[in-house]
């Protein structure tokens, strides 16, 4: 198998496009012998790539036009608990992505200080927004079209505890929790539940509706023959659980000189034939999660979790060439930063949080640095959290990616506000350079 990657907006004719990348000739694609990742120059993964042969080719000089991390606000409607302490709301919306937050002279004291300020962003979802309003205008169908395409894309969650990241991936406690364990096979659908899907409910989240989505555009694709597999992960104390094989072992995370990014090791992969297998993962996975209770969420993710789908696919062209891609869709729930004087965390509880807000301050070094043009091409500190290394090609490599950034309305949470738009405002800066990963295979005797 030869791998050649071509970028996505000249993708939609492969064999043309490949031609013109590798100066080939149309009888010689099936000898092909190419192994450049044309963006290298521009992954911008500072000292990941410690050890880059291919740095200096002059392949990897050629010009990729860039993507930007898309970025979109959800604030959620202010919290019983809010209302009945006469919590006051402090964001308002004025139309065109714009969003403004009112009532800083609580926190930023001093005459001159600013009393409002004022954000953009692509798209900001009011507190009336519903479920099915942040899967269709967040930019999520779009990640799971290209995830199809052979990108790797991404969605993650970022916001202060109870801000409502959970909610918006998945929905409101309780959606995914079964009593009883799903049996998973590494064949998952061997081992089918023989129940059909769940039905869609208006709260499920983006997760569940990316599935039928996802489904629903394979069905349509009878020409390509097409995988996916599954796997699920936490990363709760530093340490990377297998949320589908649930013995609590830390696996390790390890850089992939081949694939160019990091990976974790003995990571449980389901084959997910039907919708039905990867539901069983999701609830898998939700059952096995660390949750705890604090004074300002009584479901609170104690981990990052990572829910992985890799799609690869077949399609078998005119000249009797497999053209092979292989894209994923990566759903990635952050736990929330936390005031441990105001979540009131002690015991278990202090040590998750402590372990949270250092690799959510490594994730913001990171974003801060990417986002500045003069230091983005330096050293970004990836490899001083795990969570930041799995993260690392969707933050700046060539990934494509949407960050749901969600806040509160409360002014009693509004300097948290004030910061995760901040970190949303910087995101919005980074740039990423999608590629296609794309494999060309000459078989004799091969039928789907
Ligand atoms: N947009 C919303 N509409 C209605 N309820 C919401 C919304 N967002 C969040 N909630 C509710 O607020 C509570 C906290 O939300 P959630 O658990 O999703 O927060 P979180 O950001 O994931 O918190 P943590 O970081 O502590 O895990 C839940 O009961 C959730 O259902």
């Amino acid at each position: 198998m030869n791998w050649v990657v071509t970028n996505y907006h000249s993708s939609s004719n492969y064999q043309s496009q490949i031609l013109q990348l590798t100066g080939l000739s149309n009888h010689q694609l099936p000898n092909l012998r190419v192994r450049r990742v044309l963006p290298l120059r521009s992954l911008n993964l500072g000292s990941i790539a410690s050890s880059d042969s291919d740095k200096d080719s002059p392949d990897a000089k050629q010009s990729v036009p860039e993507d930007s991390i898309n970025v979109v606000i959800r604030c959620r409607p202010l919290s019983q608990k809010e209302i009945e302490a006469h919590d006051a709301s402090v964001v308002t919306f004025p139309g065109g992505g714009q969003i403004l937050l009112s009532g800083l002279d609580s926190i930023i004291h001093g005459d001159n200080g600013p009393k409002t300020k004022q954000f953009s962003f692509n798209v900001v979802f009011e507190p009336r927004a519903q479920q099915p309003d942040v899967f269709l205008y967040s930019g999520m169908t779009r990640l799971v079209q290209m995830a199809i395409e052979g990108f790797s894309t991404t969605c993650f969650c970022y916001g202060q505890t109870g801000s409502g990241k959970t909610h918006t991936l998945t929905g409101p406690p309780g959606m995914f929790n079964r009593k009883k364990p799903i049996f998973l096979s590494p064949f998952c659908s061997q081992f089918n539940r023989k129940k059909p899907p769940d039905p869609l409910h208006p709260d499920h989240g983006i997760i569940f509706r990316s599935f039928l989505y996802l489904f629903s555009l394979l069905q349509d694709r009878q020409d390509v023959h097409y995988v996916l597999k599954a796997t699920f992960l936490e990363i709760y104390n530093e340490k990377v659980i297998d949320l589908l094989n649930n013995t609590r072992r830390s696996l390790p995370v390890r850089w992939s000189k081949k694939s160019r990014s990091f990976f974790v090791e003995n990571l449980f992969t389901v084959d997910c034939e039907e919708l039905d297998d990867l539901l069983a993962v999701l609830e898998e996975g939700m059952r096995n999660r660390s949750v705890g209770a604090h004074a300002m969420n009584d479901v609170s993710s104690r981990s990052h979790t990572m829910l992985t789908i890799s799609i690869t696919s077949e399609q078998l062209m005119d000249n009797g060439v497999y053209i092979t891609k292989a894209g994923k869709i990566n759903f990635v729930d952050l736990a929330g930063s936390e005031m441990t004087k105001k979540t009131l965390s002690e015991g278990k509880t202090l040590r998750e949080a402590n372990n949270i807000n250092k690799s959510l301050m490594v994730l913001g070094y990171c974003i801060s640095s990417l986002s500045d043009p003069k230091k983005r091409g330096g050293h970004i500190p990836y490899r001083d959290s795990k969570l930041t290394k799995l993260l690392a090609d969707s933050l700046a490599g060539s990934g494509v990616t949407l960050m749901i950034a969600t806040i509160s309305p409360a002014l009693s949470n509004i300097s948290e506000s004030l910061n995760t738009l901040r970190y949303a405002a910087r995101a919005k800066r980074i740039r990423t350079k999608p590629i296609i990963v794309m494999a060309l295979i000459k078989r004799t005797n091969y039928s789907h």
